[in-house]
């Protein structure tokens, strides 16, 4: 897997950021270079997964990029009929994950699928993971995308959400951006590949507040919700049908 350098070289007009051939090339380095906790959360992800997925339902893990969530589940659920599906609106993307999951041999059989992930029904699901997706759909069609993963879950599914959050309070919110930027910084990005990475996902990436996806997750009928991992403004929750 390569090295992320899309930023290194001051690029003039700095392009909106998208999931193309040069970003899924280097994305696996990008996002373990980029996102605290990420490993975690994947650690998490293998320990949740087994305890949620049952036979005869469907696993689906929206947003899938390379399937690391998906490979994390694959290798920790070792029952017989589970579906797991995998989608991505990310040619590029899907095309590698098909490759990477395609590797591991498994009980699970897993279903890749190139598709916007609100346009796709979502049924019989024993657990839905978002992990770091829900921040790219544009705020407005949030909201739909939470009720029909409520509705497509079964009594007792798990939804798990991780996101990059904004906090209301501006000067909580700047100390715990300036912690993200020392965690790129220590990760080798330059402060030229900080500030225009910055400038490309400024109008694709839209953080809600940790308040916002409470209400959000409570309003589509979740009883039971809870912030369960967090570092600076990187955070996971988890919601109980
Ligand atoms: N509307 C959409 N429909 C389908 N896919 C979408 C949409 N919008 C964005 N995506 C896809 O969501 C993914 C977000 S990355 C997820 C990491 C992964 N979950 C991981 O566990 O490694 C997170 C990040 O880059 O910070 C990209 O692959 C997009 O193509
Ligand atoms: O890189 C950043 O600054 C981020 O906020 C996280 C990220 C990771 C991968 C793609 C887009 C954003």
């Amino acid at each position: 897997m390569s090295q992320d350098r899309i930023y290194a070289q001051p690029h003039g007009a700095v392009k909106d950021f998208a999931f193309d051939e040069q970003v899924a090339d280097v994305f696996n380095d990008m996002i373990n270079r980029s996102v605290p906790g990420y490993t975690t959360i994947l650690h998490t992800l293998g320990k949740l997964a087994p305890r949620f997925a049952k036979s005869g339902t469907r696993i689906y893990d929206l947003g899938c990029s390379l399937g690391a969530a998906s490979l994390a589940i694959k290798r920790s659920v070792d029952i017989e009929g589970v579906e797991l599906i995998g989608v991505d609106s990310s040619a590029a993307m899907i095309s590698r994950a098909e490759r990477q999951l395609g590797a591991y041999k498994g009980k699970v059989a897993v279903s890749l699928k190139e598709a916007d992930i609100r346009d796709i029904a979502i049924e019989n699901a024993s657990l839905v993971v978002l992990n770091f997706t829900l921040q790219f759909l544009p705020p407005e069609d949030r909201d739909a995308l939470i009720g029909k993963i409520y509705n497509g879950l079964r009594p007792g599914g798990l939804l798990l959400l991780s996101e990059k959050l904004v906090f209301e309070d501006n000067a909580i919110n700047d100390l715990l951006c300036e912690l993200h930027w020392d965690f790129k910084r220590d990760n080798g990005y330059s402060e030229l590949e900080i500030a225009q990475k910055r400038t490309a996902i400024e109008n694709v990436m839209r953080p809600d507040s940790p308040q916002i996806h409470l209400k959000r997750l409570g309003e589509a009928g979740f009883s039971h919700s809870q912030l369960w991992y967090q570092c600076y403004n990187f955070a996971s929750l988890v919601a109980i049908k």
